[in-house]
């Protein structure tokens, strides 16, 4: 079942109207996004793992050892929740230091990874500040530097920008990025934002109900969804019932036609329904006869023009239901 992952889970939780049930491995330094609608378990997960909830049956297994009897705090587990709560009365750099304090790191250790966070997290000039006189994105980068300062061998993570606006996101996206591949800790991170989890991870897993419907490379998992729900959720906007697919000529099956398998300049006439402008992009909804597509260029022509599509049929994906 295992293919000797560092952190190896086999879980079952029980809760009125939901079931998680679910086995997976994750590899040494690797971050491994949960991706899935609200409600699907997430964070379920996660607590199951950092020890905040008991499964009814099954064991989270850290390098071959039991985790599943050990309290939390015993765990070694890093972890930054929603409601991640700063101390008030401690300055930044206090803050970053909390957790090697408890765990008696030596004074000169301890100064020089607090300033190496701090450096990293570019929070050097605010480190004599309280939380409340920082933004919400620096307040969340504190939050993120006390998780990783006293070197979690896991680290857990859920929703970890959250709070943000939308600019904000962005930036501490990758700003994050940069932070877990430079520190190499083993990492779940929960999102239900399909972009994000394919800019963090190495891999991503998909939950849907308590169980994992997939789990691969951002580009497998995109590029081969399991089914049309899945395909759907990963925002495919190309989907073609049985009818349409055979009005394209493919066979009379649920497809998805990836994006790159649609360009404007070719065969098929058609017209521009809609233009949404993105700014350094435009999208298009195209009717061609029955069928309605979807396809991104970097500029289009307007609403109601008559354009021409080039069809590459052999980048349509069969679905199951
Ligand atoms: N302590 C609890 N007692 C009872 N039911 C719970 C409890 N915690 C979670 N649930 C239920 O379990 C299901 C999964 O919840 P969970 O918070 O894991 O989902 P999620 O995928 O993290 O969702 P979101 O993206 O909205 O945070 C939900 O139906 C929720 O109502």
């Amino acid at each position: 079942m295992f293919n000797g992952g560092v952190l190896e889970l086999a879980l079952e939780k029980h809760f009125p109207g939901f079931r998680l049930a679910l086995d997976l491995a994750v590899q040494e330094g690797e971050v491994l996004a949960l991706l899935g609608p609200s409600g699907s378990g997430k964070s379920t997960l996660l607590k199951l793992i950092a020890g905040l909830l008991s499964p009814d049956r099954g064991f989270v297994r850290f390098r071959g050892q039991d985790l599943t009897p050990l309290p939390p705090e015993r765990r070694r587990v890093g972890f930054l929740f929603q409601d991640y709560a700063l101390f008030p009365h401690l300055t930044v750099a206090e803050n970053i230091a909390f957790g090697l304090v408890e765990a008696r790191w030596p004074g000169k250790e301890r100064e020089a990874r607090v300033k190496e966070l701090l450096e990293r997290m570019e929070l050097t000039p605010h480190a004599q500040k309280r939380p409340q006189e920082l933004s919400g994105g620096e307040q969340q980068r504190v939050a993120l530097a006390r998780a990783l300062a006293p070197r979690p061998r896991l680290l857990l993570l859920d929703e970890p920008l959250g709070a943000l606006d939308l600019r904000l996101r962005e930036e501490l996206l990758f700003f994050l990025r940069r932070t877990l591949r430079a520190e190499g800790v083993t990492t779940l991170v929960v999102t239900h934002d399909q972009g994000e989890a394919f800019l963090l991870a190495h891999r991503v897993a998909l939950l849907r109900q308590g169980r994992l419907v997939q789990v691969g490379l951002p580009e497998e998992v995109y590029a081969r969804p399991k089914d049309l729900w899945t395909a759907r959720f990963l925002g495919h906007k190309n989907l073609l019932s049985p009818e349409e697919s055979q009005a394209l000529g493919l066979p009379a099956k649920p497809h998805l036609l990836l994006p790159k398998a649609l360009r404007l300049g070719g065969e098929h006439p058609g017209v521009v329904e809609e233009r949404l402008f993105f700014g350094n992009r435009v999208g298009l909804w195209v009717r061609l006869g029955k069928v309605r597509l979807y396809l991104e260029a970097l500029e289009g022509p307007p609403e109601g023009a008559q354009v021409h599509l080039h069809l590459d049929l052999s980048q349509a994906v069969p679905l199951e239901g």
